[in-house]
């Protein structure tokens, strides 16, 4: 068997939660992060990193993306090989847009196609699930579309989740970082019982809503008692986006992932007004913020490998 020693992973953004779906459900989106691994004969590892905030990104040992690459080589009970890791980032970092699993994705997918895939895509999709602790952006990043992730004792069940591609997804990303970890450390350990059923009420809605496009679903759908009301405080400005999002005719707007870009579910004939009125309610707040009216990605992780 020939080794391949040089191979290019594409792995899509991602959105979690979608409003009521806490750590379960999550949408691959078309905006991208790329990752070219090229086996060394001998020498360090080497990282190199280019795109956008390209600067804030570690390139050391420390590198997400290395230490995906060497946890797959880890759970082979393998040495890794030296490698040149090349990063290209359109995935801006810590704005609840999945770069954290763009990053594992990449380097596990990478890492299985440079040692002649040893590993089942399910096998690949379960390390990625333990190394970022929650599924639901690791899941779609890897398969593509919207997937809801659940576990039992042993496997893990995912599940497609249909998509009208009436709906699109239109995305507000502010110019300040709010990472995952400290979004979470806002959250209370214990809900009410009637958080619960609202949640799990509204859960079941947004499944029959993104299947439909039903705008009064949907629009009741993107409601959440279990994250965004403790989320909310750490995203100056949420009220006014919200506010201008909705008069624009969008469906909803939810925290994307742990914040802090905030995502409206729209469609073709209001996306771009949504867009439009999201930027502009952040920027009469102090804020700036790229707007980008996106699609759901199908493809998931893609590769190229050169021989
Ligand atoms: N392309 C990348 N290469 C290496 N590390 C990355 C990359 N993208 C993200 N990361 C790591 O993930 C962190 C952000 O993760 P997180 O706080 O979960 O936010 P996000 O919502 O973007 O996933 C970054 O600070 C960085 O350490
Ligand atoms: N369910 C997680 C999702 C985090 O997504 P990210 O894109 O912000 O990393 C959470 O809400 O904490």
């Amino acid at each position: 068997m020939s080794l391949v020693s040089c191979v290019t992973v594409t792995v899509p953004a991602t959105t979690a939660n979608l409003g009521p779906g806490f750590d379960c459900i999550g949408a691959a989106l078309t905006l991208y992060n790329e990752f070219k691994f090229t086996r060394l004969d001998k020498g360090e590892v080497t990282i190199s990193v280019t795109g956008a905030e390209a600067e804030k990104v570690q390139t050391d040992e420390s590198n997400l993306v290395y230490q995906a690459f060497v946890t797959f080589y880890q759970h082979l009970q393998q040495t890794p090989p030296p490698v040149k890791i090349e990063i290209g980032m359109d995935v801006p970092l810590a704005r609840g847009l999945g770069s954290s699993a763009t990053a594992i994705v990449g380097g596990l997918v990478g890492a299985n196609l440079l040692a002649g895939e040893p590993l089942s895509q399910s096998q690949v999709m379960e390390l990625a699930i333990a190394m970022e602790g929650h599924p639901d952006n690791v899941v779609p990043a890897l398969l593509g579309g919207c997937r809801l992730a659940a576990t039992t004792d042993t496997v893990w069940e995912i599940c497609e989740i249909p998509w009208h591609n009436h709906l699109l997804p239109v995305v507000a990303i502010p110019d300040f970082e709010l990472s995952t970890k400290q979004a979470r450390q806002v959250l209370p350990t214990q809900v009410s019982r009637a958080d619960a059923i609202f949640n799990t009420a509204h859960f079941g809605l947004l499944l029959r809503g993104l299947e439909t496009a039903n705008s009064n679903w949907l629009k009741a759908a993107l409601q959440d008692k279990l994250h965004q009301p403790y989320r909310k405080a750490l995203i100056p400005g949420y009220d006014a986006v919200n506010s201008a999002a909705l008069s624009k005719g969008a469906y909803g707007m939810v925290i994307s992932g742990a914040g802090p870009t905030l995502l409206a579910l729209t469609d073709e004939l209001h996306s771009q007004a949504v867009a439009t009125a999201m930027g502009a309610a952040w920027k009469l707040e102090g804020i700036t913020a790229i707007v980008r009216s996106l699609c759901l990605d199908t493809q998931g992780a893609s590769s190229t490998i050169q021989a």
